[in-house]
């Protein structure tokens, strides 16, 4: 099971120590973790991951470029003619020995119908299930993740929205169950946070320890 902390801003270098697989930076102006700053260097075996919420491609790319963006999280409502015009453009200015991963973000709220994956499913490499709330994202809250047990595709996805200390039992279930087999990575933000995009390390560090003796 891979690990993504999401929402550096404050003490990403801190949180590199920790060697989760991915580090995600909010490209959201409006977000409290919303990243601006120089991008620290980052061990390159952990992948940084920029979050976008209904944004315009160009903006997306410049990030890309700027700060060397392994993955890019599309946390809006970003169509799947979108993600494939964005895989297409990176293709054409980058050179093809790198990679840049879609990860494309689903909220739910009580139920979900997959059938909307369908149109995704040749344009983007991950999904990101998330909780349905007032923001895009970064709300703090879990969903009922039984949805998942009618999860239809093959496609690796990350578990997200709330994960905190507190849900280390109900991952252990959770990953224990059918439901899960293809969950990918945990992905976890404001939980873990004593001011917004301020991590706290230590308990980053208990979290990291509970995982490993799930996954093992
Ligand atoms: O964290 C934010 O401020 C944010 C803003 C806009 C889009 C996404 C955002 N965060 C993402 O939300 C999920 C769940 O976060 P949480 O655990 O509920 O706090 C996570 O993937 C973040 O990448």
């Amino acid at each position: 099971m891979k690990l993504k902390v999401c929402g550096m801003n404050h003490n990403p270098s801190k949180v590199a120590q920790l060697r989760p697989d991915y580090l995600g930076f909010i490209f959201w102006e409006p977000s409290a973790r919303y990243f601006s700053g120089d991008m620290p260097k980052i061990p390159s075996q952990i992948k940084k991951v920029g979050v976008f919420v209904d944004t315009d491609q160009e903006y997306v790319l410049e990030k890309v470029s700027q700060h060397q963006l392994d993955a890019i999280q599309l946390h809006g409502k970003e169509s799947a003619k979108y993600c494939q015009q964005l895989k297409n453009s990176f293709l054409s200015f980058r050179a093809p020995s790198r990679n840049l991963d879609i990860i494309k973000v689903f909220s739910i709220k009580d139920d979900f119908d997959f059938s909307i994956l369908k149109d995704y499913e040749e344009v983007c490499d991950f999904y990101l299930f998330d909780t349905k709330g007032k923001l895009p994202g970064g709300n703090g809250y879990t969903f009922d993740w039984s949805v998942l047990e009618k999860y239809p595709s093959q496609k690796p996805y990350f578990l997200s929205g709330g994960i905190g200390l507190e849900s280390i039992q109900d991952l252990q279930e959770f990953l224990s169950s059918p439901a899960s087999k293809n969950c990918y990575a945990v992905d976890v933000n404001s939980k873990f946070e004593s001011a917004p995009g301020l991590k706290s390390i230590e308990d980053l560090k208990t979290f990291i320890e509970s995982l490993n003796s799930i996954r093992n």
